[in-house]
């Protein structure tokens, strides 16, 4: 653990001074893309008229034998795409893989002024980070990067989840952090076989009515990842950095996608991946503050001017603490009205 004192200091001389806050940039939805994939690549101009986020991949779903052209294929895109405003992060391999050295020496070295958060994989614990954390900051020195790279975690393994309030902690580079249900799932042998989602067996069933073991009785599927999602999300507010929710594998159940979403949202997390284009949307749907919402907000800051006291509205008592979830709320759809206004304009521009 880092003194208080020393927390902010650059790691290695010369590298960048680490942030004291997450920069205030929506990042609703973080669209993965294969850069080794020309097909996918050429949309990138496009897809960043739509998205807050464009990750390329470099870990799973990537083929071993193409992990070194991928790599190769995302640093031009970084050198030589025009994303305007949408961000460009980088999924390296984990940390004990043949390939996560040459990822992070060249994502660094030449792309270190694009990229804005590394996401690494399979975070067990802060050891993880801080070896990161001192490699980005040599790196960045000896390229002489301007401005810091921040990382981001995968919670994806027990020994990482065992560990998510330090993992958060442990650098001031730490972004946020993703649930990633599919590796999760694999490393605690839950049994299951997707990625996200639920199971049918995971259920809670109605008490015997009047006793009666052999009637019928509604059940109903429960949430495999309620436990681990809210505890990142504590273990991110506590440490002043972003809760996602990872990836939803069945592109077509855009429903089930929604509502895994959508209980991530609500529990607090501020964006999620969407790993097809058909999941942009409903991730700029759930993660955009609803409009009846922010408005039944706005009445309740109106009607506590300084945020104390107690009044009641439609026959709800507001207080402090209502006052300030509606305050999170508006602060909310202020600054993703700033975004989508950025998205429309440069959308416009494309299309004139
Ligand atoms: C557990 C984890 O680690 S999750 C993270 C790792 N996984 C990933 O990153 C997967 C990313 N997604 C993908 O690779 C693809 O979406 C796949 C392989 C799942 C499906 O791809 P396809 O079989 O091509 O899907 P589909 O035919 O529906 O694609 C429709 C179009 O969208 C394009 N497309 C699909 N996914 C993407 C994407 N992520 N970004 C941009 N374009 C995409 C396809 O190229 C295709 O384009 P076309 O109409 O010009 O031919
Ligand atoms: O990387 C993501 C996951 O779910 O595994
Ligand atoms: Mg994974």
């Amino acid at each position: 653990m880092r003194s208080p004192r020393s927390f902010f200091e650059p790691l290695a001389i010369g590298a960048p001074q680490p942030l004291r806050a997450i920069p205030p940039v929506p990042s609703r939805m973080i669209h993965f893309f294969d850069p080794g994939n020309p097909k996918m690549v050429t949309k990138l101009p496009s897809l960043a008229t739509s998205v807050d986020v464009l990750l390329g991949n470099l870990e799973d779903a990537i083929e071993s034998s193409r992990k070194d052209q991928a790599r190769a294929a995302l640093v031009d895109v970084a050198c030589t795409t025009d994303l305007g405003t949408t961000s460009l992060w980088a999924r390296v391999n984990a940390l004990n893989s043949p390939w996560f050295i040459e990822d992070i020496t060249r994502l660094v070295s030449e792309a270190g002024e694009q990229i804005d958060v590394l996401m690494v994989p399979k975070v067990e614990g802060p050891e993880d980070i801080e070896f990161v954390d001192r490699l980005v900051a040599l790196l960045e020195a000896r390229a002489g990067i301007s401005r810091p790279l921040q990382l981001h975690a995968i919670l994806e393994t027990s020994r990482g989840v065992a560990n998510v309030e330090a993992i958060c902690m442990a650098s001031p580079r730490m972004q946020g952090v993703s649930l990633g249900p599919a590796d999760l799932a694999a490393d605690r042998q839950m049994k299951t076989t997707a990625v996200g989602g639920g199971h049918p067996g995971y259920l809670v069933r109605e008490d015997p009515p009047g006793g009666d073991v052999h009637a019928v009785r509604t059940t109903a599927q429960q949430d495999l990842w309620h436990y681990t999602l809210a505890r990142m999300v504590d273990a991110c507010r506590l440490a002043g950095i972003q809760p996602y929710y990872g990836p939803f594998g069945d592109i077509r159940d855009v429903v089930a996608c929604e509502d895994q979403f959508r209980n991530a949202y609500v529990m607090g997390c501020v964006g999620a991946w969407s790993l097809h284009p058909v999941q942009i949307d409903i991730a700029r749907r759930v993660f955009t503050p609803d409009e009846g919402q922010v408005a039944w907000a706005r009445q309740v800051l109106a009607a506590l001017a300084d945020g104390s006291g107690a009044v009641m509205i439609d026959g709800k008592m507001q207080d402090d603490a209502t006052f300030k979830q509606c305050a999170n709320v508006v602060a909310l759809a202020d600054l993703i009205s700033e975004r989508d206004r950025l998205l429309e304009s440069r959308s416009d521009g494309r299309s004139t």
